[in-house]
């Protein structure tokens, strides 16, 4: 059951006293509903590197604190890529398992995204955890996770997880390199700290932005490292630098995938409504009294940088709380 609230919240003398007392009891507190839901929503709203944040407080927040067994767990991770791909009309959704450090807390993610390309570079050490435990050899890798201090794996079924073929209308010739990329990004392995407590399994996922697939993940020499072989399907001369087929390469290829998911149905956003929506929560945040945080080197597009308003002026790069951290290496 997933419940909307409005926006604020404002706590009380009462509550304050209670979380007191049981901190004093226990060492800890659990947040209400609305204490979980405020608080994811005002994480995602102070994610200084995120260009998303127009929409912050629709973020959907489903609530499995109270789940222990480990099928129901999986079920809820299952769920939630369900839920978010919801056909193809992404809902930006965050799922919130049991509370603790990524040390002791009972479930943990250990994929930074919960879809993932075996064959994917940056897949290496994930891929090298999962080999060591299972013979599965999927395209896309299985779920890596803790359970009780256990290192398991899970495969995670095809069936709900949306994949977009990548076209060009213009040129034929680039269906032939058969590129797919997953229709939801959905990240894993970051920490949520709200009010001192720490959701080291909050899985969450937004649309993609065109250019996180087109300018990095296929063209980054670390990545998959496509940049040749994309040119020569558009027919561009490559024979020096100076036809700057490097540049029309990279600009077609954004418009490709940007046109393919559109054509799959599949939510995305191009760079440059990305920027003005995000112009749009700064002049909301602005009228609603707060100061915007942001990151300006991640905040600026992978392609046409100087094109957007964002380029053009300065973030202060402030962490305020609620927020998401990376979770430190050796606790997982
Ligand atoms: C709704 C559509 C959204 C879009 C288009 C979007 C876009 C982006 C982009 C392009 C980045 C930079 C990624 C990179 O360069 O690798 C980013 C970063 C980030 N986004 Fe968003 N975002 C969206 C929703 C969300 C949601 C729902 C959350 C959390 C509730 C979120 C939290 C973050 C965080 C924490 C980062 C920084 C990650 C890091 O430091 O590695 N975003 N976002
Ligand atoms: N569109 C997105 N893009 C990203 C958001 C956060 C992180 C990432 C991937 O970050 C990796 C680490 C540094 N770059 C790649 C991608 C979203 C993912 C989840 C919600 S929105």
């Amino acid at each position: 059951m997933h419940r909307e609230l409005n926006i604020p919240y404002t706590i009380t003398a009462e509550r304050l006293h209670s979380i007191e007392s049981e901190i004093k009891a226990t060492g800890t507190y659990h947040h209400t509903f609305e204490e979980l839901d405020y608080g994811a929503k005002v994480a995602w709203r102070n994610s200084n590197r995120c260009i998303g944040r127009l929409f912050w407080d629709k973020l959907h927040v489903l609530d499995k604190r109270h789940l222990t067994a480990e099928e129901e767990l999986l079920d809820a991770v299952v769920h939630h890529i369900d839920y978010a791909t919801n056909s193809g009309k992404i809902r930006p959704t965050i799922t919130i398992f049991p509370q603790g450090k990524a040390a002791d807390a009972p479930f943990v993610i250990v994929n930074d995204q919960l879809v993932r390309y075996a064959d994917d570079p940056i897949a290496g050490p994930l891929k090298q955890q999962v080999e060591r435990l299972t013979a599965d050899r999927s395209h896309i890798l299985p779920l890596l996770y803790r359970y009780d201090g256990e290192l398991k794996t899970f495969e995670i079924p095809a069936d709900v997880i949306m994949e977009v073929p990548l076209v060009h209308p213009a040129y034929p010739a680039f269906s032939k390199l058969n590129l797919t990329w997953y229709a939801v990004p959905m990240i894993s392995a970051m920490d949520l700290r709200i009010g001192g407590i720490t959701y080291s399994c909050a899985p969450f996922n937004g649309w993609y932005m065109e250019s996180e697939i087109a300018s990095r993940n296929l063209l980054d020499t670390y990545r998959y490292d496509l940049l040749e072989q994309i040119a020569d399907t558009f027919q561009l001369d490559r024979s020096t630098t100076v036809t700057y087929w490097r540049d029309k390469a990279l600009v077609e290829l954004n418009y490709a995938v940007y046109h393919s998911f559109k054509t799959a149905g599949v939510s995305i956003v191009d760079h440059y409504t990305a920027s003005r929506q995000f112009e749009k929560f700064e002049q909301n945040e602005l009228a609603e009294g707060r100061k915007v945080t942001g990151d300006w080197t991640w905040l600026i597009p992978p392609i046409s940088p100087s094109l957007v308003h964002n380029f053009h002026k300065g973030y202060d790069n402030t962490y305020n709380n609620p927020n998401f951290y990376y979770r430190s290496k050796k606790s997982c």
